[in-house]
């Protein structure tokens, strides 16, 4: 076999799909994510709350930061998201926006803020662009939402959908549990299509049979973003408290630690508090001069 030169191809399309395609991208859009859905190329998408997570996962190439109304629990102590207002969650997305350069910044709308009408939902949606400089925006639901996705995205928000488990019915689907097996799979696969034609970008699939999640993925043009839902989607969330290791107790099976940051703060904090009892700190290159 010869070798042939290849043509230059410009940067944006030599991406090191890698640690992450987004590092070869000015400012990841959603056209970039249809892409790497075609390309075969999988991505991480995490939670970000505040500036210095976002900034740290922006200059690591996630493409991809959700605002969540996870902040509930991770950010207000709540012990479900559905307490988490607007209001609560528009500064935490203005934060985000400011310090991630590079990535697509999507922000959850809170339980309450879209799902009485498609009109209710664009005014939310538009508090989260104006206001937060949010790029896109997520809502929990499948066909019953897809009005609201029609809505938001011929007035220039773009949607991503959250199918399966969705913590913010958790009342009425009747606690944490798997969605899609056995018959409710045909729905499952419904919604998926139903919020695809509505004009969602990309769908959320959290707590999905690995192979109902991979059919989904494969029928689907726009990237599913799993959480729970198997190693078939196109890409992954998870939220960063959970993948850090800095939230305690029982992690949801679908989590893996990656840093156990809970153990490194605790050791830092008792440290901090023996020297201060010590007299140890602060030192004397801690100390003004006269
Ligand atoms: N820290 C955190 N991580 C999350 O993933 C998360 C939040 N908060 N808050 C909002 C929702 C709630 N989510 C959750 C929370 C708990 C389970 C859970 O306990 N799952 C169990 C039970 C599954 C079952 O009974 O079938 C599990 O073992 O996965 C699942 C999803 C996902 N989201
Ligand atoms: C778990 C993800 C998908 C989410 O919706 C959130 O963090 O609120
Ligand atoms: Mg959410």
């Amino acid at each position: 076999m010869t070798e042939s030169t290849p043509a230059p191809v410009p940067a944006e399309e030599t991406a090191p799909y890698g640690a992450g395609a987004a590092a070869a991208v000015k400012r990841v859009r959603t056209h970039h994510l249809q892409q790497w859905k075609a390309d075969g190329h999988r991505w991480g998408m995490l939670t970000a709350y505040d500036q210095y997570m976002a900034g740290a996962f922006d200059a690591a190439g996630i493409p991809v930061l959700l605002v969540g109304d996870s902040a509930a629990n991770n950010v207000y102590g709540y012990e479900s998201s559905l307490p988490v207002t607007v209001d609560e969650l528009l500064p935490l997305v203005r934060a985000v926006t400011r310090s991630a350069h590079r990535a697509l910044v999507v922000a959850d709308l809170p339980f309450g803020s879209y799902q009485r009408s498609p009109e209710q939902a664009y005014d939310t949606a538009v508090r989260f662009m104006k206001e937060g400089r949010a790029h896109a925006v997520k809502l929990e639901g499948g066909a019953e939402m897809a009005p609201q996705i029609e809505l938001l995205t011929k007035g220039g928000v773009p949607v991503m959908a959250h199918i399966g488990f969705t913590p913010q019915s958790e009342h009425a689907l009747g606690g944490y549990r798997v969605q899609g097996r056995g018959e409710t799979a045909d729905r499952l696969m419904q919604d998926a299509i139903a919020v695809q034609e509505a004009g969602a970008f990309g769908v959320v699939m959290e707590m999905v049979p690995g192979p109902i999640a991979a059919d989904i993925t494969q029928k689907l043009r726009i990237p599913t973003i799993g959480i729970g839902a198997g190693p078939e989607c196109d890409a992954q969330v998870l939220v960063w408290q959970d993948m850090l290791g800095l939230r305690t107790g029982r992690a949801p099976r679908f989590v893996k630690r990656y840093a156990d940051l809970h153990t490194i703060v605790d050791g830092a904090a008792k440290e901090f508090a023996a020297d201060v009892a010590a007299g140890t700190f602060p030192g004397p290159e801690h100390t003004f001069d006269s």
